[in-house]
């Protein structure tokens, strides 16, 4: 990359970009109006007189799950029907900036499902390997991957590890039971067969009935329901129910005795599982963007598990997300995040690890840390909660959303609310409205980012790239611009843009898909997929003509354009 920097600002009339753009309308300024549902192709709005580059298709190689080479035509733009018809509804100004990351489970694995998820604003699919087996998560990959190539989604995948802390079995199919407050409840380390005798749980982790004591308090998913041991006999460990609750499949298992998190042998088991190493070797050969590591208590095995992953995918794209959901990653968390690409404020486990009036402040403080660090967070768990039994959240769960938002997450995530459950449009739906809410009233109050961020590069020409985003964003604020426009090939300047939290939106144009999806988890930017070239003049005369003829953008609007070829950083309206 070039060490020279090249900066020029470019006022909008005298700007050749301008000139050679009005006197060459795009020949084809058509704006047919997508029905929100409808289906997409690679959008090609045939500008071919504007363009410069060889009118043959550009062969993009696609190294992600987008399978094989995929042609991109030179002339063509690759954006979903949600993003346009949001755009051109609200205007891109109001597009939103935190991104949605769903759970898929047994009420959201349909095509059509999944899709309708698409449609509310689904940015990343989680899919979770405690639940279901690889045929089945290998069924849901297909269909988001059918779901971008047919529609032109980038919904990505993240795989989440289900790791080896205690959990029950499942319950042989019932999707819950009930424990009533006195009834005595068996928890076995035996297998059952297909049948499970009454009040009788497996639990998964061989030394459970050891490590366990009589006396001690067995908490089912953080405190859903609470047990006291009453009883051991061999396998089995018998308990009385004290507080009652719903009993869910593989529900996490914690045991406390005098008010302490007991970690005995159960404190040894590895992060990744034999399991758990099966399911990365298929989340690498089914592409998956994103690989979540529950559990995790140091870097080390972050570290591992990239070297792992690089020596194995065939250009070690796969992201590696570090979930914070034990007391150990609370104790190693600078070194964690450092070492991750990016990181999940797993609540759900947190909450059962430590006090939960904590959780709140171990939240801001992961989310604080991962922005100065340049990574992006995601919150996890119990957003909507309620919502899987009533029709609307409580005031409590939109004030938490709210908190997120403020906080400039990258991305929410609903777990059971869009596995289990068919309310998972509806819990979208609030996720959208309030983040879109929140976001708009910190733009309205001129509430611009307060954060202070540090250096984060090291290398010479990786600070000029960070020097030139946090110019271009503070840039974009002042003189409040109508959108940042970033063109990438690794995605590395978009996510630098990101970090900045900059007021307007930042059109991410990238060339492959993979690094389309990546991108889709980051706060803030709307990324396309773009063939371009190391001529910026071109690749803006370019981008303002397909987009001007799809009505994303108009006349006037005011740009911050920059990119990882040529440093530089150039501001300009359309023309
Ligand atoms: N593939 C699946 N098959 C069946 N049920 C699922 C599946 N994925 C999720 N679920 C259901 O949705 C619930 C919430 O999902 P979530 O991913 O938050 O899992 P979890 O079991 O709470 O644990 P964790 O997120 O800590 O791994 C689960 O408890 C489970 O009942
Ligand atoms: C998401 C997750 O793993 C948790 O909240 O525990
Ligand atoms: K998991
Ligand atoms: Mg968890």
């Amino acid at each position: 990359m070039s060490q020279s920097l090249n900066f020029f600002i470019s006022s909008s009339p005298n700007s050749t970009i301008a000139k050679q753009s009005y006197s060459k309308p795009c020949a084809q300024a058509f704006s047919p109006k997508f029905p929100f549902k409808s289906a997409r192709k690679s959008i090609t709005a045939s500008c071919s007189d504007l363009d410069s580059s060889p009118p043959s298709p550009i062969l993009v190689s696609d190294n992600g799950n987008g399978g094989g080479v995929t042609e991109l035509s030179s002339s063509s733009i690759e954006v979903d029907t949600v993003t346009e018809t949001e755009m051109k509804e609200n205007g891109f100004r109001s597009t939103r900036r935190t991104k949605l990351v769903c759970t898929i489970g047994p009420a959201t694995c349909g095509f059509q499902q999944l899709e309708a998820l698409a449609v509310g604003g689904m940015n990343v699919a989680r899919i979770n390997m405690c639940h279901g087996t690889r045929d089945w998560h290998k069924r849901v990959i297909e269909m988001v991957r059918r779901l971008n190539e047919e529609k032109g989604y980038a919904v990505a995948i993240m795989m989440d590890t289900e790791g080896s802390e205690i959990h029950m079995g499942d319950l042989c199919g019932a999707p819950s039971a009930k424990a009533e407050d006195g009834e005595i409840w068996t928890f076995s380390v035996r297998a059952l067969d297909s049948t499970r005798p009454e009040r009788t749980v497996t639990v998964n982790y061989d030394g459970f009935a050891e490590d366990v004591q009589v006396g001690d308090e067995l908490l089912v998913d953080g405190g859903m329901v609470r047990f006291e041991v009453i009883e051991k006999f061999g396998p089995d460990v018998k308990c009385k129910c004290t507080d009652p609750g719903l009993l869910l499949p593989r529900a996490n298992l914690t045991f406390w005795r005098d008010g302490s998190l007991v970690r005995e042998r159960n404190a040894m088991l590895p992060t990744i599982s034999p399991k758990d190493w099966l399911d990365i070797d298929f989340g690498v050969a089914e592409g998956v963007d994103f690989i979540a590591i529950s559990f995790v208590k140091s870097a080390e095995v972050i570290n591992q598990l990239k070297s792992y992953i690089k020596a194995r995918s065939r250009d070690g794209d796969v992201a590696v997300i570090a979930k914070i959901e034990s007391i150990d990653s609370l104790k190693n968390l600078e070194e964690i995040i450092r070492a991750s690409d990016g990181v999940m404020v797993a609540r759900g486990d947190l909450g059962a690890q430590i006090p939960l009036e904590q959780v709140p402040s171990a939240q801001q403080k992961i989310v604080h840390l991962c922005r100065q660090l340049h990574k992006p967070v995601i919150v996890a768990s119990q957003l909507l909660e309620s919502m899987i039994e009533y029709p609307t959240p409580t005031r409590a769960e939109v004030a938490d959303v709210s908190e997120a938002v403020r906080h400039r997450v990258d991305a929410l995530t609903l777990s059971g609310e869009s596995g289990m459950d068919r309310i998972s449009e509806k819990a979208l739906t609030v996720l959208r409205s309030v983040s879109l809410r929140i976001e708009r009233w910190w733009r309205e109050e001129k509430r611009h980012e307060a954060m202070e961020l540090e250096d984060i590069t090291s290398s010479f020409a990786d600070s000029i790239s960070e020097e030139i985003c946090n110019s271009a964003a503070n840039m974009a604020n002042n003189l409040e611009v109508d959108a940042l426009f970033v063109y990438t090939k690794t995605g590395h300047m978009a996510s630098l843009l990101s970090r900045c939290r900059p007021d307007c939106p930042i059109f991410a144009f990238t060339t492959t898909t993979s690094v389309r999806r990546r991108l889709n988890l980051q706060w803030g930017l709307i990324p396309f997929r773009l063939s371009f070239s190391d001529d910026m003049e071109s690749n803006l005369n370019k981008t303002f003509s397909l987009l001007k003829a799809r009505g994303m953008i108009k006349s006037g609007d005011l740009v911050i354009a920059v990119s990882d070829m040529l440093q530089s950083i150039q501001v300009m309206n359309v023309p």
